[in-house]
């Protein structure tokens, strides 16, 4: 399962779905991707009896998704947030390519992650300080971008002077066709 098109590492579904064939990747259908399944804001995704269901998180890349554990009496208790590159701990994913957009992270966040229950784990696609897990509850104390108001949110994000990700060139064409694998010929 995906949450976006990455810019900086290539999806491992390609592989996953060389090894084992009956395996299906999963991506939004928005991030114009290639994936055996398509989904879209408040699908669900099953497996066994538990259920992922789909948040659209865009502002990162217009395709990024939030896949959150299901409610239920058998589902998971206290709920798991994947939020990809939407929400990291105490940070948040660049907004500078991939048709980011500050403004509409700010949106995502508060009203698909922050409205979630505060005991909710979050786990992101990156840290960079070594931490692996957060809650809810933590980033809308301590988060250093998304507590601030919305303007000084999209003053942040438009200052944030970043280096171009090393691999984007070779992981965003790789990542559109679900890995390296499809864009190997089937006779190599
Ligand atoms: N060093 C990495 C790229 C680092 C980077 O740009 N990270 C992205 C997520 S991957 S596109 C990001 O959103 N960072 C937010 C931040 O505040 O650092 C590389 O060259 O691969």
């Amino acid at each position: 399962m995906n949450t976006h098109v990455h810019a900086d590492h290539v999806t491992g579904s390609g592989l996953i779905k060389s090894k084992v064939p009956e395996v299906k990747s999963v991506i939004s259908k928005a991030s114009g991707a290639k994936a055996d399944v398509l989904i879209e804001h408040g699908d669900k995704i099953y497996f066994g009896d538990l259920f992922l269901e789909t948040r659209a998180t865009p502002g990162h890349t217009s395709g990024c998704v939030t896949y959150v554990t299901g409610d239920g009496p058998d589902q998971p208790q206290p709920k798991m947030a994947y939020t990809g590159d939407a929400l990291l701990i105490r940070g948040c994913g660049r907004t500078d390519f991939q048709s980011g957009n500050s403004e509409q992270l700010y949106k995502s966040v508060h009203s698909q992650i922050f409205s979630l229950p505060k005991d909710t784990y979050i786990y992101p696609a990156h840290d960079y300080k070594g931490f692996t897990v957060s809650t809810v509850g933590e980033e809308m104390l301590y988060n250093l971008r998304l507590t601030k108001d919305e303007d000084t949110f999209k003053g942040i994000m438009a200052n944030l002077n970043l280096a171009y990700p090393k691999m984007i060139d070779v992981a965003v064409p790789a990542n559109l066709v679900c890995g390296y694998q499809d864009l190997i010929p089937k006779s190599c």
